[in-house]
């Protein structure tokens, strides 16, 4: 028999909002050791990515119902609460009964009757509306469930329209994007070849892009052909800006999973390289399986590193090229990953800004001169782009940003690539482009 659906949801719920796990991740897990039949697995995927990121919506709904009660059975009502007004195909009757089972099972007799009677009385009550809420930012906040203080810091940056403009963006689903190995087939081919099984278009940002409006193409295609891979659209101009040439040595400077080394490894010729850094055997790992499927493994050296010590690892004038595709609060990403939005230490952004510039000042000593380093983030903070660069450059006259160009004049901001969600519906994503001078040349 199979388990049930939404006692395995809750449990990844659970260890999202409560202990801090990683949606995809825990989500992965638990379908794969849990005996789901396929369409239970889509329900679990739905109810957990659904509640997950209208969590700070769906407390404020059943808020006056609630006076004081356990997480998991908050995260409960909320999941309850969210098939009762986003999923039209399961009766409001059949959702109550599944959560009073649950928390009969989980609790005991006396919550169940709690469960009971809160839902009960959210059933009777007329669906608060937004409008109760005077304040247009922490309305904003609960309309669109971004905590209250990301909202502000987003209408700080960007103002309210614009903020406005990305929330609705990143409350639409995600859509589904491949990268064509263009050393291997073309875009045209791969499209018509698609176009067979599945609603395809060409990335209006991307030259080796192809999108889907909705669905997994992961589930559906065989990438053993090395021909195509999962990439988000703005991600794929990381490569492209870096320009590898043939026998480029390049320093993939925070590597994995590696998307961005098999894009820039295609590129190379036999005598061109690439260092691949990062903090984690099993990140390495997801590294080589990406390389290995499309056969870039023999340009790729993969190391564990934190790459702030890469000049005492590599030396002087070892690279010519450097990718620092830096971690960050990865807020462009929180249409695919809602659970970013929750996270503590992905909003601090003071230290990642200080990571980031420790990663940049040691990695640059290890540029030729006249080499190339490319900056990249998945965020849309100025403390984790422009401020970086601006504070790097101050300290580094030797270096010059190189002014970025792009057909689509929207996505470029400071001679950068600055690509927020809303503008093409993909990730959130920041590129720079700096060169190295030698500065006694110029004297
Ligand atoms: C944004 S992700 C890189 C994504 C990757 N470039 C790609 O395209 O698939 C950042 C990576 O940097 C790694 N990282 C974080 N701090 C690091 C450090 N100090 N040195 C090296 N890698 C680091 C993280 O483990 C993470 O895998």
């Amino acid at each position: 028999m199979s388990n049930n659906p939404r006692r395995v949801a809750l449990s990844v719920i659970n260890d999202v909002l409560n202990n801090g796990a990683y949606a995809n991740i825990a989500l992965n897990e638990k379908i794969k050791s849990e005996n789901l039949t396929e369409l239970d697995k889509k329900l679990v995927t739905q109810l957990v990515y659904g509640t997950i990121s209208m969590k700070i919506t769906l407390d404020w709904y059943t808020k006056p119902f609630v006076k004081k009660t356990k997480k998991w059975v908050k995260n409960l009502l909320a999941m309850t609460v969210y098939q009762m007004i986003y999923m039209d195909r399961i009766p409001t009757s059949a959702a109550v009964d599944e959560a009073v089972k649950i928390a009969k099972k989980q609790g005991d007799k006396r919550l169940a009757g709690f469960v009971n009677g809160v839902l009960r009385n959210f059933t009777r009550a007329e669906l608060r509306s937004f409008d109760e809420i005077s304040d247009s930012t922490e309305k904003l906040s609960v309309q669109y469930s971004m905590p209250i203080d990301l909202t502000k810091k987003f209408v700080k940056q960007f103002g309210f329209e614009k903020t406005v403009k990305i929330f609705k963006s990143l409350a639409e689903p995600s859509r589904a994007s491949l990268r064509v190995n263009l050393s291997k087939t073309d875009l045209q081919t791969e499209l018509n070849r698609l176009l067979r099984d599945y609603d395809v278009v060409p990335s209006e940002i991307s030259e080796t892009g192809i999108v889907a409006e909705s669905g997994h193409f992961a589930d559906l295609l065989d990438f053993n052909d090395g021909l195509i891979t999962i990439q988000d659209e703005s991600s794929q101009l990381v490569a492209v800006v870096l320009d590898p040439q043939p026998h480029d040595r390049i320093l993939d400077a925070c590597a994995a999973p590696g998307g961005k080394t098999v894009h820039m490894a295609e590129y190379l010729s036999e005598s061109g390289h690439i260092e691949a850094l990062d903090l984690y055997d099993h990140k390495l790992r997801l590294i080589k399986q990406n390389a290995e499927r499309l056969g870039q493994m023999d340009k790729i050296t993969l190391t564990k590193l934190d790459a702030r010590q890469s000049f005492e690892k590599f030396g002087a004038n070892r690279f010519d090229k450097i990718l620092i595709d830096a971690p960050c609060s990865g807020i462009g990403l929180i249409r695919r990953k809602p659970d970013i939005k929750y996270r503590k230490e992905t909003t601090d952004f003071t230290n990642l800004q200080k990571i980031q510039l420790e990663i940049l000042e040691n990695t640059c000593q290890t540029l030729i001169n006249h080499g190339i380093i490319v900056y990249s983030t998945c965020t849309i903070f100025d403390e984790e782009n422009f401020q970086v660069i601006d504070k790097f450059l101050a300290r580094h006259p030797e270096f010059e940003k190189v002014a970025l160009t792009h057909e689509r004049a929207d996505i470029v901001k400071d001679g950068c690539l600055f690509i927020t969600p809303d503008a093409y519906h993909t990730d959130g994503f920041f590129i720079a482009k700096l060169r190295k001078s030698n500065l006694n040349e110029n004297e």
